[in-house]
């Protein structure tokens, strides 16, 4: 059986006293786009710059289909976009891409490039002379040039308004669907729901969840119920209410029984509606609870 494309096993990174990853272990098989999701400094673009090779661990182990991703042979098969990229400003966007295209054996055609990534009317135009978001997505689209197996994007969309947005995440999906593997880091939430089958969740350097979708909403096990009120009434198992317009939102972990005490309070209400969590609500729930910010519901 040949190895995950990539591997973490107890993967353990320090920065001075800062504990950024706290034994992760994590594997990325052929075809999977895993969305890593965690608040600021969570230990995302640690995990992904041990992936790639650029940082060691300090304990655990780190691979790239079973060899040290720190070796040039390991790092042959894979693309990344970082969070941040320099770009040489006097250099024109075809002239990049021939740059990055040099150094590999069969890379993309730089027309078929620009071309899935919006650029194509850029193509001789200085770096320097691009707005934020065409620079951001001139170094995404540089990730892919060598026709990786596997890319890690660190927040790809960055900066990019929602067209530029969409249309990367055309790109990626393309990707994906020609059976690349990806490992991308995000702060858009809707972008993980929109592009990513298995979520990580990061919190502290660890990993509080890693299932699919629905997996993570269901771990994180609230409902959202949203009625019509004058006042919320004292209810134990409330763990969050939000006004939005004459809406009421209440979140719960058991919606049944927020439902039963809110009719015996003798509230008035109407409009009562009950559904899942989207993951943001989710995701902010488990890193909520990973922080002590949120208040278990009284049993
Ligand atoms: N070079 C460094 N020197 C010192 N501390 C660092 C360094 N790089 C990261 N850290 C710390 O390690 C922790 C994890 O940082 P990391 O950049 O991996 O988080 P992140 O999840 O990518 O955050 P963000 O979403 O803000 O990019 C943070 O506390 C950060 O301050």
């Amino acid at each position: 059986m040949s190895p995950p494309l990539a591997q973490a096993i107890e993967v353990t990174r320090r920065y001075g006293d800062v504990l950024a990853l706290d034994r992760v272990s994590l594997e990325v098989g052929p075809g999977e786009l895993v969305g890593l999701l965690g608040p600021n400094g969570a230990g995302k673009s640690t995990l992904i710059n041990l992936f790639t090779g650029l940082r060691k661990p300090y304990s655990g182990r780190v691979m790239l289909s079973g060899l040290d991703p720190r070796t040039p042979m390991a790092r042959r098969h894979i693309g990344v976009a970082p969070q941040e990229t320099a770009l040489p400003g006097s250099l024109r966007v075809g002239e990049c891409v021939d740059f990055v295209r040099a150094h590999f054996p069969d890379p993309l055609p730089t027309g078929e490039l620009l071309e899935r990534f919006g650029l194509a009317t850029l193509r001789r135009r200085q770096t320097g002379g691009l707005s934020g978001g065409q620079r951001r997505r001139l170094s995404v689209a540089l990730a892919f040039v060598g026709r990786p197996k596997l890319v890690f994007l660190d927040e790809p969309t960055t900066g990019l308004d929602v067209g530029a947005r969409h249309e990367l995440w055309d790109a990626v999906r393309a990707f994906h669907a020609e059976g690349g593997t990806m490992l991308l880091t995000s702060h858009y939430l809707e972008e993980v729901e929109a592009l990513a089958k298995r979520v990580v969740v990061l919190g502290r350097g660890r990993i509080l969840a890693d299932d699919d979708l629905d997996g993570v909403r269901r771990m994180a096990g609230l409902r959202r119920v949203s009625v019509t009120m004058r006042a919320v009434p004292p209810l134990p198992g409330l763990l969050k209410s939000s006004a939005e317009g004459d809406r009421t939102h209440l979140l719960t972990a058991d919606a049944d029984r927020l439902v039963r005490d809110l009719v015996m309070s003798g509230a008035e209400f109407r409009d009562l509606e009950v559904r899942q969590t989207s993951l943001e609500e989710a995701f902010l729930t488990i890193t909520g609870a990973e922080s002590g910010d949120l208040v278990p519901a009284a049993s």
